[in-house]
């Protein structure tokens, strides 16, 4: 089975060593193993999990060499990461080289991510809140399916140092999210242009 990760990633150009598909063999079987006790996750299937879940996790991976984004002994935080995404397939990615920190404020799921961590030998730190009572900064902020965009920017944004970025990976459906507040207006001479308008509460305009 984890002969499909390493082909997909390949397929990507991300190289993972066999020590990180071990890594990723365990987490699979944790998942596995805990989804039904611990509510972990809607996706239950093996392909889909390494498809949907561990490979999804590491386009971020690219996405950073893509900006220039050096991870190095960065702090970095995964909102809302439920069952350990996309936090946590960084961490077998990156191992020492980054800082991360898992915030989720549901107990069951912070009780299966401290077991994982131990299972996969990493060292992270669950914060087992809600983000907006966190205090502590990031370097850079990660964040997917955790809500509305505009929502997570808000809480997120509080989560960042100076100079942090947040990343909040999207599909097609944040299209839809920005409708209510694009107005589209034609000019002569010019492409379509949209306007985004946005009041300081975060209603549309
Ligand atoms: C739909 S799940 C997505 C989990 C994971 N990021 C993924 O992509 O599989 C959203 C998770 O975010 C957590 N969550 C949502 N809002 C949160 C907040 N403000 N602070 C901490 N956790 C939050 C929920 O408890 C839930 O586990």
């Amino acid at each position: 089975m984890m002969d499909l990760l390493e082909k997909l990633a390949k397929e990507n150009s991300i190289e993972l060593s066999k020590d990180k598909i071990e890594k990723f063999e365990i987490y699979l079987y944790m998942l596995l193993k805990w989804n039904k006790a611990y509510n972990l996750t809607s996706i239950r299937k093996k392909e889909e999990i390494i498809v949907k879940h561990f490979l999804d996790s590491l386009t971020l991976v690219k996405l950073f060499e893509a900006k220039g984004i050096d991870l190095s002994g960065k702090k970095v935080a995964d909102f809302g990461t439920g069952a350990g995404f996309p936090g946590v397939p960084l961490k077998i990615y990156y191992q020492d080289k980054i800082d991360l920190y898992l915030i989720e404020s549901i107990t069951k799921k912070c009780i299966f991510l401290e077991m994982l961590s131990k299972e996969l030998k990493l060292k992270y730190t669950v914060l087992c809140k809600r983000a907006e009572d966190i205090q502590e900064k990031f370097d850079i902020v990660v964040s997917r399916a955790t809500g509305k965009t505009f929502e997570v920017l808000k809480i997120g944004k509080n989560l960042l140092k100076e100079g942090g970025i947040i990343v909040i990976m999207k599909g097609k459906e944040v299209e839809e999210e920005l409708r209510p507040f694009t107005t589209s207006m034609s000019f002569k001479g010019l492409p379509e242009r949209k306007f985004i308008l946005i009041q300081k509460d975060g209603k549309a305009q």
